[in-house]
């Protein structure tokens, strides 16, 4: 049973004698416990298909069902019920509150969504601990370095326990040691908590440690690729595909070193 199922998305931006087709009958499904990554040339839909199915935007046509919920139709208290319930958000800027410390940072939701202290403090210690934080639980943000910021803003959307986990560029600020630990970090969380995860981004080796990659361009499913190998051997399957899919976009493709 698919945990996110997108079926015939269509985003259409803009004045109707300019229109701008971002999403174009998009259709796919992700399995809960997956790791997927969204690539695609810059304007191919990415961060447009991550806010519909994040229930940031919504669709022109189409569906997408989560956890059994047709996300597309819920609005006011039932959509912000469902994002609290089943959705966590990392962006590449990843505002955290300067007046609070990481432990008041990351149990921010949590008073958001009045949930109890007791069981409060259990979820803190554990997302602390997957996320590598506890030693600076007491600091403020701007007493970390970029990366650990990054982990935070991880950290404070796991507490919730999100079954679906979005990711939009998150290694995008990170230079590629940070970027390292971030995705070691995502990956453990995936594979410890079967945290489900969707992530844009336009770089290989931040995609190779998804368990799936999807490309987009157009608006539209251009291919997929499976992770079945090591990392090296799918990274380089991601770079091929980026030269196939090439035509007209740009890439970001720098390639971290480990
Ligand atoms: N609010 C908007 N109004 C009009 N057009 C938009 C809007 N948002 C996105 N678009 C257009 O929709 C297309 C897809 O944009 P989107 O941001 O989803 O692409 P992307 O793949 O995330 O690109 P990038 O990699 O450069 O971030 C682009 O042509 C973009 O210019």
């Amino acid at each position: 049973m698919a945990l996110v199922t997108v079926q015939g998305l269509t985003k259409i931006f803009g004045h109707r004698l300019h229109p701008v087709r971002a999403l174009n009958g998009i259709s796919f499904a992700v399995e809960k416990g997956e790791f997927v990554g969204i690539m695609g040339p810059s304007g191919a839909g990415k961060t447009t298909l991550l806010s519909i199915i994040s229930t940031i935007d919504v669709p022109t046509h189409g569906t997408v069902t989560v956890a059994n919920t047709n996300v597309t139709r819920l609005r006011g208290d039932r959509l912000a019920e469902f994002r609290r319930a089943n959705l966590g958000y990392v962006f590449q800027d990843f505002n955290l509150l300067s007046g609070m410390t990481v432990r008041e940072n990351i149990l921010l939701p949590l008073s958001i969504a009045r949930q109890g202290v007791a069981d409060a403090q259990d979820r803190l210690a554990a997302v602390l601990t997957v996320t590598g934080l506890t030693s600076l639980a007491e600091r403020y943000p701007q007493e970390l370095s970029i990366g650990q910021q990054q982990r935070v803003a991880v950290a404070r959307a796991l507490i919730t326990q999100p079954t679906l986990v979005f990711a939009d560029e998150p290694t995008g600020s990170l230079d590629s040691k940070a970027a390292t630990e971030l995705l070691r970090y995502l990956t453990t969380i995936n594979q410890q908590w079967h945290t489900t995860i969707m992530m844009a981004t336009h770089d290989a080796f931040t995609a190779s440690y998804c368990s799936r990659v999807i490309f987009i361009k157009d608006g539209t499913l251009f291919a997929e690729i499976r992770r079945s190998g090591d990392r090296q051997a799918f990274f380089d399957a991601i770079i091929d595909m980026q030269a196939t899919i090439g035509g007209g976009g740009h890439w970001h493709d720098v390639a971290h070193q480990e």
